[in-house]
């Protein structure tokens, strides 16, 4: 049996340490949980193009580029997802819910007091293990 894969392209935004995360929806696949921003890829774009897409749909904001950083896929009970994480720090605008989300900045500190998706653990300990180190400012 094929498993059909969803690809998603996920962006980690950074600003002075603090990373964007918006809350999911409770009605959603995996609601109720604080998400770094992203979305599908969508036929005939690239996971850069569709961070983008997304990043202005979801958060209001323009970003200038992005940086792939790794992927990992992860199989839900109901989906299989391949997560495309993407590295954002240039970027204009403020952010805000325009889908109605709350959004927050929160300190690469402070990260361990959310509740994430099943599959981003690995995002969480990455980030953590190469951009929070506390001695660095
Ligand atoms: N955006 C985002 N999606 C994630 C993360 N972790 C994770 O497992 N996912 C999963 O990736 C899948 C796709 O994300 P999505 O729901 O944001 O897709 P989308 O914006 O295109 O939504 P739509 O289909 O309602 O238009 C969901 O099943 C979601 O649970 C994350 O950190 N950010
Ligand atoms: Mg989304």
């Amino acid at each position: 049996m094929t498993v059909k894969v969803v690809h998603v392209a996920v962006g980690v935004v950074l600003q002075d340490h603090k990373v964007l995360l918006a809350l999911r929806p409770d009605k959603l696949h995996q609601g109720g949980r604080w998400e770094f921003p992203g979305g599908k890829v969508e036929a005939g774009e690239t996971t850069a193009q569709a961070l983008a897409r997304e990043l202005q749909e979801e958060v209001d904001l323009a970003i200038a580029g992005s940086t792939a950083w790794f992927e990992l896929q992860y199989a839900y009970p109901e989906k299989t997802v391949l997560l495309d994480i993407h590295l954002v720090q240039d970027f204009t605008g403020e952010a805000k819910g325009l889908e109605g989300q709350p959004v927050r900045w929160v300190p690469l500190s402070e990260l361990h007091q959310y509740q994430f998706p099943d599959a981003n653990q690995p995002i969480l300990d990455k980030l953590l293990s190469e951009f929070g180190n506390p001695l660095r400012t």
